[in-house]
């Protein structure tokens, strides 16, 4: 391989990056426990839209609960929008057709419903730490059934750091 132009070689690969901005709007979640983030890219590799989870408009981080046990009503799970819906929703009107969807976390049950119906076509994963889990495998299921590719992200750079320090940028 010939680096005689000068070029950098140790540059992010595409799917590292929008994993990556995955990662950074995760760091938006006020979950305690889980914090998600996604990012949907077009065929052009254009950032379409991202999301994080997070309480729906209206619905107070300080007032609702983030309790993960208990009655349902008072745990997150009856208020939480998942990271890969908020993205969805979060698009300003654009054809999700043929899309990619970059999740940190493998997508629930009905956010692969909500996946399969705007024909996003491949999900790229981090992490499938609730692989086991009955809605996790009916959304592996149905994903299957849509053929909606699956794939889990290996990367060559577990750790990027940015910086936004204005003086380190001189
Ligand atoms: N693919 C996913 C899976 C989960 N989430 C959200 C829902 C909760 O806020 C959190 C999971 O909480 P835990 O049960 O680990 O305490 O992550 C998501 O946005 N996308
Ligand atoms: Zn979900």
């Amino acid at each position: 391989m010939t680096v005689e132009s000068g070029k950098r070689q140790d540059y992010i690969d595409w799917d590292e990056y929008f994993m990556a901005v995955a990662a950074l709007a995760a760091k938006r979640s006020k979950d305690p426990h889980t914090q998600v983030g996604a990012c949907i890219v077009n065929e052009q590799n254009k950032i379409v839209s991202t999301g994080y989870n997070g309480f729906p408009l209206g619905c107070s981080d300080d007032e609702f609960p983030w309790q993960r046990d208990g009655d349902f009503s008072m745990t997150k799970y009856a208020y939480v929008c998942h990271a890969e819906l908020n993205a969805i929703l979060n698009n300003s009107g654009q054809n999700l057709k043929a899309c990619r969807i970059y999740v940190v976390l493998f997508p629930c049950n009905e956010c692969a419903k909500a996946i399969i119906q705007t024909g996003i076509k491949e999900v790229i994963y981090l992490s499938d730490k609730y692989a086991k889990s009955p809605n996790m495998q009916a959304s592996r299921r149905m994903l299957e059934a849509a053929s909606v590719k699956m794939r889990q992200l290996k990367v060559k750079h577990k750790s990027l750091t940015v910086n936004l320090d204005a003086e380190a940028c001189e």
